[in-house]
């Protein structure tokens, strides 16, 4: 049988608890150093390093003049889709939809913070976009949902979506149709580190972005950290992740069913399965080879790396408060809290960046239809950071107002402090000068 990596929590040492919680991307300095080159190569050549390395890195039969998707690929791609997988699409954008209208804020509130003084917010959509949707160990027809749709929610004017080419040149056919559902109609043929640049510097093809959003392989995320002083990369999203914690409610079959879930995305994924009932973890380790029996082989490579490596395994605690502790430690990207009574766990769970709760809702109903959203921060950057949203695609203002009567009291408080700092133009403009013009002006 398969040497899954088991560990039973209060016998390792503190260096081997630390080891557990360390992720693929942890240490990205190799990949820092070997995407310098492509970023430099993006910036200097623009097209003609997108399409080398298209034929390079993605092995795909492509050239400068085929970089942008047309509306022929786009109208052959919904010919090519079938009725179901479309059906299925248009049921996830609309869920989604549903979610992230939900969280839009109001275009502006304003607040009397005193009399005839008043403060508040206003948002404005960011003007332009890149989603970076992966592919190669998958397609992310799905990731084209999760980011397309609250960037159109956000009202962006301008939204581009960047994705590797397939051998023959393509987009992945229901990544298009993705895309058209959801409203976004600008797709490039660029993936990998090239796509990060192409997007912060601008090529002949592709326009310029302010943000990129979207999860990606190390290669990825190590452009956008390199990168992070000319484009907001926003939220960290890298390899999948998920930790099941189960408790004695529950089989452990059903454990090990859902812990394949994200370990079957790369080698480079992490998963977790943390319980204090050592039944479940047996009955867990005893169901991944039938499990394993009914996947394909490529996910069987992937998942059993994971589960027999440093980012995977079964975790046994010797309490529920430990495997809490454990999983707060963790801040994993998706937790599952598999239990017949979920709600009883959900106070003690702080650090995580989606929460799923009892034995109904699997990690695969959420990466592909509910409504919150899948491109989720990981290693351990669910401690600072939530899942991609709406607040991704806009920007905030602060908004002003003293009215003439409430001026004279903000006036002396103003003028005190910027004494106090040592400003003085700050302090005369709020000083009897300013009333002298007031005077004259009306
Ligand atoms: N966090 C999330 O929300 C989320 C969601 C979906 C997927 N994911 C993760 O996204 C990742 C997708 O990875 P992927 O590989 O399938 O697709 P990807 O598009 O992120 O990476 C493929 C690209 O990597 C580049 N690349 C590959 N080998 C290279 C090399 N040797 N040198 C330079 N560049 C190279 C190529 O340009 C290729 O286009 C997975 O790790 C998956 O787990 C995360
Ligand atoms: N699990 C990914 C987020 O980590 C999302 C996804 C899309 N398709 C399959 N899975
Ligand atoms: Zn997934």
């Amino acid at each position: 049988m398969t040497d899954v990596s088991f560990h039973e929590y209060a016998k390792l040492s503190a260096d081997e608890k630390a080891a557990l919680l360390r992720r693929s991307e942890t240490d990205l300095s190799g990949f820092i150093d070997k995407v310098a080159p492509i970023l430099e190569a993006v910036r200097t050549e623009g097209d003609t390093a997108l399409a080398r390395f298209g034929r390079e890195l993605d092995k795909a039969d492509i050239t400068e003049d085929r970089l942008k998707v047309t509306e022929a690929e786009f109208d052959a791609a919904f010919k090519l889709v079938d009725d179901e997988t479309k059906e299925s699409i248009a049921f996830g954008i609309a869920n989604i939809r549903t979610f992230h209208e939900e969280q839009k804020p109001e275009a502006m509130w304003l607040k009397e913070i005193r009399p005839g003084a008043f403060a508040g917010d206003r948002f404005t959509p960011i003007q332009s976009v890149a989603l970076y949707v992966p592919r190669g160990k998958g397609s992310f027809p799905s990731v084209t949902m999760m980011t397309s749709v609250p960037a159109i929610v956000a009202g962006v004017p301008n939204i581009q979506i960047v994705t590797p080419p397939a051998p023959d040149g393509s987009v992945d056919a229901a990544t298009l149709v993705a895309a058209r559902l959801a409203g976004v109609e600008t797709i490039y043929k660029v993936g990998g580190a090239q796509a990060v640049a192409a997007v912060a510097y601008g090529t002949e093809t592709v326009k310029p972005a302010l943000k990129i959003v979207g999860p990606g392989s190390p290669w990825v995320v190590a452009a956008k950290r390199s990168l992070s002083g000319i484009i907001d990369t926003g939220l960290p999203a890298g390899p999948s992740e998920v930790m099941i914690l189960a408790d004695d409610t529950v089989h452990g079959g059903l454990a090990a069913l859902d812990l394949l879930i994200e370990a079957e995305h790369g080698p480079d994924s992490s998963a977790y399965l943390v319980t204090h009932s050592r039944r479940v973890a047996e009955e867990a380790l005893a169901a991944l080879p039938e499990h394993w029996a009914r996947m394909t082989e490529q996910r069987v490579a992937f998942s059993t790396a994971v589960l027999t490596g440093k980012t995977g395994g079964i975790v046994l605690t010797s309490s529920i408060e430990e495997s809490y502790a454990f999983v707060n430690a963790y801040a994993p990207e998706h937790l599952e809290l598999l239990s017949e009574e979920p709600f009883v766990h959900l106070g003690h769970i702080t650090e995580a960046a989606e929460i799923l709760m009892g034995t109904h809702t699997p990690v695969s109903i959420a990466n592909f239809s509910l409504g919150p959203n899948a491109v989720l921060p990981t290693s351990r950057w669910a401690r600072t950071y939530g899942p991609l949203s709406v607040t991704d695609f806009v920007k905030r203002s602060s908004i002003g107002y003293v009215t003439a009567p409430a001026y004279p009291e903000f006036a002396k408080h103003s003028h005190r402090l910027a004494l106090y700092e040592g400003f003085s133009s700050h302090a005369n403009a709020v000083s009897p000068i300013r009333d002298a013009y007031l005077k004259k002006g009306g």
